[in-house]
């Protein structure tokens, strides 16, 4: 028995009513279909029968017989199949419909038998009843044997068919009390709920180049780093960190221990598009709180998905620190384990110290460091940094955060685990001296693409948490069907209408013909990625180069740089390179491969018209992709993509080249397989 009933949201998918239509229509023809199938059997079985039974003035006789038994029933006459069935009863052969009918159709007639020899048995012999009985054979016999003309009359029968079977179960007819069992109802829709604090965000402006903010005009930051930004060329804070700084500055406003009014400050996540300038939103005001720091240990540990991205950002770290004596620490795999061990920590008399006041990471090297290395302790940190938040959530089975978590809590030394027998001097009790100050661990999380699905923030265990946001569109019931994002201000979206044979031929007319330099351009997997360098390089005439997992971590950074400073017209990457690189002046993203995810879309396309700045977008789509593309990028709030044709002729001169050039592009790839195999 179902005692209560428990609505779940269940996704986006069944939210719209066009959906729940569609999904009716879908019923309805299953059962028009299932009812054809019924109707067929029927027939043939009719057929079968009919070879079976005697001559049609057998049939002719029986008719009279029977018209005479009731009365001339005019409607009989009318349906030959109606007559038919009365033939069957009356001469009592195998019922055919027997031989096909499904089994509720022959429980119906089993419950009408049964009446009639209980009436017998008690002798009721009163003619009325009698034909009461067969009136009810006959209308089981109309009911069984007529067939819908079409598919109306279709769907009506199984509707009277049901609630025959209704009536014929019904308490009130059997007199039993059924237990159990579910009423018929409609499902309540569910809409999906978010919490206050997704729903009603603090509004970032999105458009930077119209709400630049002074640096003297943002509260908080302190001369030395106002200097310092100066000097990098900063004369003017983006919105996101003209918000987001004077919020991470008031929560360590009363120090490092603990936050505004004695308690544990809350959690910060910031969703704001990319190339806004999130990395100083968190770089400045947590350099600017550990600047008074006396004794060095990990206070600050920023996590990212990639050794690209750690490096970037301890860049700017680095940059920042500079002349506060905090140091900076990147655990990223870049060098040995034991050289990273060694930049942590030093062991002087016995004691191990810390070395290091920011550590950068990524999370699979962070995790051996916390889980081999006996010098590296978090019982200080006061900052986790989750940049590529969204990103760094799905990659939550490595289970590094719950490792996180639990070496901040763990002490370190053996003395302080057991600082509860501590001698303390005699002072007053107050609730503060029972419960001596803790380093409150505040996290703060980026993304150009945060999620919204309370599940999944869920995972980080948030402190109350705020939310910065430059989406407006949330709302506690969110009727839409997805999540919405904010593009940079000055991105141009087009597509390009292709065919897979003519892609190289594309790429090579943005580069060679209309001049697009320097092109970032995305393939969906390493092997792609490999084999359009390869021809490009066959092709000749441009200056290209690959970015994919297939390159050691030093090739990799020589190949970013050599890319921004213009070395390279042509670079050909995997995903590796969609999320937070920053390189300067990539005026042309290119999705040679369209992206199978909006988020993957977002970010590749973010590698242009970064700070402001203007920068072309252009995705390649076969004919099949084109519909589901653009509707999903219209859906995630795209300003409009467009459509833009290149036409087969301009194309033409390049073809023989071409040709010829995937002619040597097999020989090349045979020769490397060789070669790997040697
Ligand atoms: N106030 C500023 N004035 C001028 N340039 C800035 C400012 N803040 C940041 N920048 C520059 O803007 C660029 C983009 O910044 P950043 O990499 O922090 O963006 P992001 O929001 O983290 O992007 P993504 O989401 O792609 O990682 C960088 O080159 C940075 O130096």
């Amino acid at each position: 028995m179902a005692l209560f009933l428990i609505n779940r949201y269940l996704g986006d998918e069944g939210d719209d009513g066009s959906s729940n239509e569609s999904r009716a229509k879908a019923l309805l023809a299953k059962l028009q279909k299932k009812a054809k199938v019924k109707e067929q059997q029927s027939l043939s079985c009719q057929g079968e029968y009919q070879s079976k039974t005697t001559v049609e003035s057998d049939r002719g006789t029986l008719v009279k017989k029977k018209r005479k038994n009731k009365g001339g029933n005019l409607e009989e006459t009318k349906h030959p199949k109606k007559r038919k069935e009365q033939v069957n009863q009356d001469v009592s052969p195998p019922d055919p419909e027997e031989l096909c009918e499904g089994d509720n159709a022959r429980k119906k007639k089993d419950t009408k038998k049964m009446q009639l020899t209980e009436e017998d048995k008690d002798g009721m012999k009163q003619t009325s009843a009698h034909n009461k009985n067969i009136n009810l054979q006959e209308a089981a016999a109309v009911d069984k044997t007529e067939l819908p003309k079409n598919d109306d009359e279709m769907v009506e029968k199984i509707q009277t068919d049901q609630s025959i079977q209704d009536t014929e179960t019904s308490p009130s007819q059997t007199g039993f009390t059924i237990l159990g069992g579910f009423e018929k109802k409609i499902i309540q829709k569910v809409q999906r709920v978010l919490p206050k604090w997704l729903a009603e965000p603090d509004v970032i402006q999105r458009d930077i180049t119209c709400n630049l903010v002074p640096i003297s005009d943002v509260p908080g930051i302190c001369t030395k780093l106002q200097r310092k930004l100066e000097s990098n060329g900063i004369h003017h804070l983006f919105p996101v960190q003209a918000e987001v700084i004077p919020a991470i500055l008031e929560s360590v406003s009363h120090g490092l221990l603990i936050g505004r009014g004695g308690y544990k400050p809350r959690d910060i996540c910031v969703s704001a598009p990319t190339g806004s300038g999130k990395t100083l939103a968190f770089v400045i005001p947590v350099i600017q709180a550990l600047m008074e720091r006396v004794v060095c240990e990990v206070r600050v540990l920023a996590v990212l998905p990639t050794k690209e991205l750690a490096q970037q950002v301890c860049k700017v770290f680095s940059s920042y620190a500079e002349g506060n004596s905090l140091k900076v620490v990147m655990l990223a795999g870049q060098k040995s384990f034991a050289a990273e061990q060694a930049s942590l920590s030093e062991n002087r008399g016995g004691i191990s110290h810390s070395l290091a006041d920011i550590v950068v990471a990524t999370p699979g090297r962070l995790v051996d460091h916390i889980n081999k290395n006996d010098g590296f302790s978090l019982e200080h940190l006061r900052f986790l940094i989750i940049d590529e938040a969204d990103r760094m959530i799905d990659s939550m089975h490595q289970s590094w955060l719950s490792q996180v978590i639990k070496a901040v809590y763990r002490p370190r030394r053996v003395s302080e685990a057991v600082s509860i027998f501590k001698r303390t001097e005699p002072a007053p009790i107050t609730a503060a001296s029972l419960s001596p100050p803790q380093i409150p661990l505040q996290k703060l999380l980026f993304s150009a693409t945060l999620t919204q699905n309370p599940e999944k923030l869920q995972q980080l265990g948030l402190h109350q948490p705020r939310l910065f946001s430059s989406v407006h569109s949330l709302s506690t019931t969110n009727p839409a069907s997805q999540e919405r994002f904010n593009f940079p201000q000055g991105l141009t979206e087009y597509y390009v209408p292709c065919t897979l044979s003519k892609k190289p031929l594309l790429i090579l007319h943005f580069i060679l013909r209309l001049k697009f330099s320097p092109i970032l351009c995305f393939t969906n997997s390493r092997e792609a990625t490999h084999r359009l360098y390869l021809l490009v390089q066959l092709f000749g005439g441009v200056q290209a180069a690959e970015f994919s997992s297939r390159l050691s971590p030093n090739e990799r950074k020589r190949t970013l740089k050599e890319f921004e400073q213009g070395k390279i017209q042509l670079l050909i990457s995997t995903d590796a390179a969609a999320r937070g690189i920053d390189i300067n002046g990539v005026k042309c993203v290119v999705n040679y491969d369209a992206p199978q995810f909006i988020r993957t879309y977002i970010h590749r396309v973010g590698r242009t018209a970064r700070a402001g700045k203007s920068g072309l977008a252009f995705t390649f789509l076969l004919g099949v992709q084109e519909k589901k593309f653009i509707q999903m990028v219209k859906d995630a709030g795209s300003p409009g993509i467009q459509k833009q044709i290149v036409k087969p002729g301009s194309l033409k001169s390049m073809e023989p080249r071409y040709q010829q050039m995937l002619l040597e592009l097999g020989n090349t790839i045979k020769g490397e397989k060789a070669k790997k195999r040697v």
